[in-house]
Protein backbone atom coordinates (compact mmCIF):
# COMPACT_ATOMS: atom_id res chain seq x y z
CA UNK A 1 0.00 0.00 0.00
CA UNK A 2 1.35 3.29 -0.36
CA UNK A 3 2.43 5.81 1.99
CA UNK A 4 -0.11 8.33 2.12
CA UNK A 5 1.30 11.73 2.99
CA UNK A 6 -0.61 15.07 4.35
CA UNK A 7 0.15 17.91 2.56
CA UNK A 8 -0.89 21.51 3.16
CA UNK A 9 -2.89 22.93 -0.37
CA UNK A 10 -3.64 21.20 -3.43
CA UNK A 11 -2.06 19.02 -6.01
CA UNK A 12 0.21 21.22 -8.08
CA UNK A 13 1.18 23.29 -4.57
CA UNK A 14 4.90 23.62 -3.11
CA UNK A 15 4.19 21.19 -0.74
CA UNK A 16 3.02 18.55 -3.01
CA UNK A 17 6.61 18.65 -4.89
CA UNK A 18 7.93 18.88 -1.30
CA UNK A 19 6.56 15.88 -0.43
CA UNK A 20 7.52 14.18 -3.67
CA UNK A 21 11.33 15.17 -3.80
CA UNK A 22 11.34 13.91 -0.04
CA UNK A 23 8.97 10.53 -0.10
CA UNK A 24 9.08 9.88 -4.01
CA UNK A 25 6.46 10.12 -6.62
CA UNK A 26 4.79 6.75 -5.55
CA UNK A 27 2.75 7.99 -2.46
CA UNK A 28 -0.81 8.72 -1.71
CA UNK A 29 -1.06 12.66 -1.05
CA UNK A 30 -3.70 13.74 1.02
CA UNK A 31 -4.90 17.59 0.54
CA UNK A 32 -5.59 19.50 3.60
CA UNK A 33 -6.49 23.03 3.01
CA UNK A 34 -5.29 24.42 6.45
CA UNK A 35 -2.25 23.52 8.68
CA UNK A 36 -4.26 22.47 11.09
CA UNK A 37 -6.02 19.94 9.21
CA UNK A 38 -2.79 18.87 8.37
CA UNK A 39 -1.72 18.37 11.96
CA UNK A 40 -5.49 16.58 12.41
CA UNK A 41 -4.72 13.87 9.69
CA UNK A 42 -1.54 13.08 10.68
CA UNK A 43 -2.43 12.25 14.27
CA UNK A 44 -5.65 10.94 13.52
CA UNK A 45 -4.17 8.27 11.03
CA UNK A 46 -6.22 9.85 8.15
CA UNK A 47 -2.02 10.31 6.81
CA UNK A 48 0.79 8.34 7.66
CA UNK A 49 3.06 11.17 7.74
CA UNK A 50 2.63 15.18 7.06
CA UNK A 51 4.64 17.68 5.39
CA UNK A 52 4.42 21.31 7.02
CA UNK A 53 6.27 24.64 5.83
CA UNK A 54 7.99 25.88 8.80
CA UNK A 55 10.20 28.58 7.23
CA UNK A 56 11.47 30.73 4.40
CA UNK A 57 14.28 32.57 3.62
CA UNK A 58 12.42 35.93 2.11
CA UNK A 59 9.34 36.06 3.96
CA UNK A 60 10.88 34.50 7.42
CA UNK A 61 8.94 31.93 9.73
CA UNK A 62 5.61 30.36 9.68
CA UNK A 63 4.67 31.26 13.22
CA UNK A 64 1.46 29.28 13.68
CA UNK A 65 3.28 26.19 12.65
CA UNK A 66 5.74 26.06 15.57
CA UNK A 67 2.38 26.46 18.15
CA UNK A 68 0.87 23.67 16.12
CA UNK A 69 3.55 21.20 16.49
CA UNK A 70 4.16 22.65 20.37
CA UNK A 71 0.84 21.73 20.88
CA UNK A 72 0.59 18.11 19.42
CA UNK A 73 2.08 14.81 19.88
CA UNK A 74 3.28 14.60 16.55
CA UNK A 75 7.09 14.07 16.16
CA UNK A 76 9.48 15.48 13.53
CA UNK A 77 11.26 12.73 11.17
CA UNK A 78 13.03 14.93 8.77
CA UNK A 79 13.26 18.41 6.51
CA UNK A 80 13.42 19.57 3.50
CA UNK A 81 14.74 22.49 1.44
CA UNK A 82 12.65 23.29 -1.39
CA UNK A 83 14.09 26.45 -4.17
CA UNK A 84 10.55 28.45 -4.54
CA UNK A 85 10.32 29.96 -7.60
CA UNK A 86 6.90 32.14 -8.25
CA UNK A 87 4.84 32.79 -11.55
CA UNK A 88 2.52 34.99 -12.09
CA UNK A 89 -0.31 33.12 -13.68
CA UNK A 90 -3.55 33.77 -15.45
CA UNK A 91 -5.80 32.40 -18.15
CA UNK A 92 -3.87 32.09 -21.86
CA UNK A 93 -5.39 35.29 -23.60
CA UNK A 94 -4.30 37.73 -20.45
CA UNK A 95 -1.57 39.78 -20.10
CA UNK A 96 -0.20 41.92 -17.14
CA UNK A 97 -1.54 45.08 -18.85
CA UNK A 98 -5.64 43.12 -17.58
CA UNK A 99 -4.82 42.10 -14.19
CA UNK A 100 -6.70 43.97 -11.57
CA UNK A 101 -6.08 41.01 -8.63
CA UNK A 102 -3.65 38.83 -7.80
CA UNK A 103 -4.55 36.20 -5.30
CA UNK A 104 -2.04 33.60 -3.83
CA UNK A 105 -1.27 32.30 -0.34
CA UNK A 106 0.13 34.61 2.35
CA UNK A 107 3.53 32.96 2.19
CA UNK A 108 3.94 33.47 -1.66
CA UNK A 109 2.71 37.02 -1.61
CA UNK A 110 5.14 38.23 0.78
CA UNK A 111 8.19 36.22 -1.42
CA UNK A 112 7.37 38.46 -4.06
CA UNK A 113 6.59 41.90 -2.31
CA UNK A 114 8.57 44.10 -4.29
CA UNK A 115 7.31 42.93 -7.98
CA UNK A 116 3.46 43.45 -5.97
CA UNK A 117 4.17 46.97 -4.97
CA UNK A 118 5.53 48.08 -8.57
CA UNK A 119 2.13 46.79 -9.48
CA UNK A 120 -0.87 49.88 -10.13
CA UNK A 121 -4.32 49.04 -9.17
CA UNK A 122 -4.23 45.79 -8.33
CA UNK A 123 -5.59 44.48 -5.71
CA UNK A 124 -4.16 41.81 -3.45
CA UNK A 125 -5.91 38.65 -2.24
CA UNK A 126 -4.72 36.07 0.16
CA UNK A 127 -5.78 32.39 -0.36
CA UNK A 128 -5.36 28.94 1.56
CA UNK A 129 -2.60 27.96 -1.19
CA UNK A 130 -1.10 29.30 -4.13
CA UNK A 131 -2.62 25.94 -6.29
CA UNK A 132 -5.73 26.76 -5.02
CA UNK A 133 -5.74 30.11 -6.55
CA UNK A 134 -4.88 28.50 -9.97
CA UNK A 135 -7.37 26.25 -9.97
CA UNK A 136 -10.42 28.43 -8.97
CA UNK A 137 -8.72 31.08 -12.32
CA UNK A 138 -9.17 28.07 -14.33
CA UNK A 139 -12.64 26.62 -13.29
CA UNK A 140 -14.30 30.08 -13.26
CA UNK A 141 -12.55 31.39 -15.93
CA UNK A 142 -11.87 34.20 -14.15
CA UNK A 143 -10.44 36.77 -16.64
CA UNK A 144 -8.45 39.97 -15.22
CA UNK A 145 -6.99 37.78 -12.58
CA UNK A 146 -3.56 36.11 -11.96
CA UNK A 147 -2.45 33.88 -9.06
CA UNK A 148 0.62 33.97 -7.52
CA UNK A 149 2.17 29.90 -8.04
CA UNK A 150 4.09 27.65 -9.41
CA UNK A 151 4.85 26.21 -13.26
CA UNK A 152 3.45 22.82 -12.11
CA UNK A 153 0.46 24.56 -11.17
CA UNK A 154 0.13 26.68 -14.46
CA UNK A 155 0.60 23.40 -16.44
CA UNK A 156 -1.83 21.30 -13.92
CA UNK A 157 -4.53 24.01 -14.50
CA UNK A 158 -3.89 25.34 -18.09
CA UNK A 159 -2.75 28.61 -17.19
CA UNK A 160 0.21 30.31 -18.78
CA UNK A 161 2.45 32.40 -16.82
CA UNK A 162 2.72 36.12 -17.54
CA UNK A 163 5.58 37.00 -15.81
CA UNK A 164 8.50 34.86 -14.39
CA UNK A 165 10.29 34.36 -11.22
CA UNK A 166 9.02 37.23 -9.41
CA UNK A 167 10.48 36.25 -6.10
CA UNK A 168 12.28 39.20 -4.27
CA UNK A 169 15.49 37.28 -4.25
CA UNK A 170 16.19 34.29 -5.71
CA UNK A 171 17.94 32.64 -2.85
CA UNK A 172 13.95 31.74 -2.09
CA UNK A 173 14.14 28.48 -0.03
CA UNK A 174 11.34 27.00 2.03
CA UNK A 175 12.65 24.27 4.78
CA UNK A 176 9.80 21.95 5.38
CA UNK A 177 9.74 19.81 8.23
CA UNK A 178 8.57 15.62 8.07
CA UNK A 179 6.12 14.85 10.97
CA UNK A 180 4.33 11.81 11.93
CA UNK A 181 3.62 9.98 15.00
CA UNK A 182 6.62 8.18 15.70
CA UNK A 183 9.92 8.61 15.18
CA UNK A 184 11.24 5.92 13.12
CA UNK A 185 14.34 4.09 14.97
CA UNK A 186 16.63 4.00 11.75
CA UNK A 187 16.48 7.92 11.90
CA UNK A 188 18.17 8.54 15.10
CA UNK A 189 21.45 6.21 14.28
CA UNK A 190 22.23 8.84 11.39
CA UNK A 191 20.08 11.68 13.28
CA UNK A 192 22.42 15.14 13.64
CA UNK A 193 19.64 17.71 14.10
CA UNK A 194 17.20 18.57 16.74
CA UNK A 195 14.23 20.98 17.01
CA UNK A 196 13.06 21.96 20.93
CA UNK A 197 11.15 24.66 22.39
CA UNK A 198 12.17 25.74 25.73
CA UNK A 199 10.92 28.40 28.63
CA UNK A 200 12.81 30.44 30.82
CA UNK A 201 11.99 32.40 33.85
CA UNK A 202 12.44 36.08 34.10
CA UNK A 203 15.79 36.40 35.40
CA UNK A 204 18.79 38.50 34.40
CA UNK A 205 21.24 36.08 32.48
CA UNK A 206 18.48 33.28 31.71
CA UNK A 207 18.69 33.45 28.19
CA UNK A 208 22.58 34.21 28.05
CA UNK A 209 22.64 30.88 30.10
CA UNK A 210 20.87 28.68 28.31
CA UNK A 211 22.81 29.20 25.13
CA UNK A 212 26.12 28.87 26.72
CA UNK A 213 24.80 25.29 27.25
CA UNK A 214 24.39 24.99 23.53
CA UNK A 215 28.33 26.57 22.62
CA UNK A 216 29.87 24.24 25.83
CA UNK A 217 29.31 21.04 24.26
CA UNK A 218 29.77 22.31 20.55
CA UNK A 219 26.50 21.95 19.44
CA UNK A 220 25.52 24.61 16.65
CA UNK A 221 22.31 26.55 16.33
CA UNK A 222 20.24 27.04 13.11
CA UNK A 223 17.56 28.81 14.04
CA UNK A 224 15.80 30.60 17.17
CA UNK A 225 12.67 31.45 17.22
CA UNK A 226 10.67 33.77 20.04
CA UNK A 227 7.06 32.76 19.95
CA UNK A 228 4.67 34.68 22.87
CA UNK A 229 3.49 32.01 25.99
CA UNK A 230 -0.53 33.05 25.64
CA UNK A 231 -1.97 34.09 28.65
CA UNK A 232 1.48 35.36 30.01
CA UNK A 233 1.88 38.50 28.36
CA UNK A 234 5.81 39.15 27.60
CA UNK A 235 6.87 35.56 28.65
CA UNK A 236 8.02 33.58 25.74
CA UNK A 237 8.71 30.20 24.13
CA UNK A 238 12.12 30.03 22.44
CA UNK A 239 12.15 27.32 19.49
CA UNK A 240 15.92 26.05 18.52
CA UNK A 241 17.48 24.01 16.02
CA UNK A 242 20.24 22.28 17.06
CA UNK A 243 23.04 20.83 14.62
CA UNK A 244 25.30 18.88 16.61
CA UNK A 245 28.47 16.11 15.90
CA UNK A 246 27.43 13.27 18.74
CA UNK A 247 24.38 12.88 19.67
CA UNK A 248 26.33 12.45 23.12
CA UNK A 249 27.28 16.35 22.93
CA UNK A 250 23.33 17.03 22.35
CA UNK A 251 22.25 14.97 25.08
CA UNK A 252 24.52 16.87 27.46
CA UNK A 253 23.87 20.34 26.30
CA UNK A 254 19.76 19.42 27.04
CA UNK A 255 21.00 18.89 30.67
CA UNK A 256 22.59 21.54 31.11
CA UNK A 257 19.78 23.52 29.63
CA UNK A 258 17.00 21.97 31.77
CA UNK A 259 18.80 23.35 34.88
CA UNK A 260 17.43 26.70 33.71
CA UNK A 261 14.38 26.27 31.79
CA UNK A 262 10.78 26.33 32.99
CA UNK A 263 9.59 24.44 29.82
CA UNK A 264 11.81 21.94 27.61
CA UNK A 265 10.07 19.68 24.34
CA UNK A 266 12.05 18.26 22.26
CA UNK A 267 9.86 17.86 18.88
CA UNK A 268 12.45 15.24 17.27
CA UNK A 269 15.73 14.33 16.45
CA UNK A 270 16.38 13.90 12.53
CA UNK A 271 18.73 13.84 9.72
CA UNK A 272 19.97 17.69 8.89
CA UNK A 273 19.62 18.25 5.00
CA UNK A 274 21.21 19.96 2.60
CA UNK A 275 20.09 23.13 0.86
CA UNK A 276 20.78 21.27 -2.80
CA UNK A 277 21.60 18.08 -1.69
CA UNK A 278 17.67 16.88 0.19
CA UNK A 279 17.98 14.07 2.86
CA UNK A 280 17.02 11.43 0.75
CA UNK A 281 20.06 12.08 -1.58
CA UNK A 282 22.68 12.13 1.06
O1 LIG B 1 0.75 27.50 -1.30
C1 LIG B 1 1.59 26.63 -1.49
O2 LIG B 1 1.89 26.21 -2.63
C2 LIG B 1 2.27 26.03 -0.35
O3 LIG B 1 2.76 24.93 -0.46
C3 LIG B 1 2.40 26.83 0.91
C4 LIG B 1 3.70 27.57 1.06
C5 LIG B 1 3.90 28.02 2.54
O4 LIG B 1 3.13 27.65 3.40
O5 LIG B 1 4.90 28.73 2.77
C6 LIG B 1 4.84 26.69 0.79
C7 LIG B 1 5.95 27.12 0.18
C8 LIG B 1 6.08 28.47 -0.38
O6 LIG B 1 6.97 29.16 0.45
C9 LIG B 1 4.80 29.21 -0.39
C10 LIG B 1 3.70 28.74 0.20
Amino acid sequence: MKEKVAIQGLKGSFHQEAAEKYFGTDIEIVECLTFQQLVKAVSEGAADKGIMAIENSVAGSLLPNYSLLRDSDLQIEGEIFLRISQHLIALPEQSINNIREIQSHPMAIAQCDKFLHSLHDVRIVSTDDTALSARLISENKLKGVAAIASEKAAKIYGLKPIAKSIENNPNNYTRFVVIGKTQPAEISEVANKASIAFALQHKVGSLQKALSAFSRYGVNLTLLQSLPQVGSPWEYYFHADLVFRHRDDFELAISALKQNTSYLKTFGIYKEANINRNQNEN
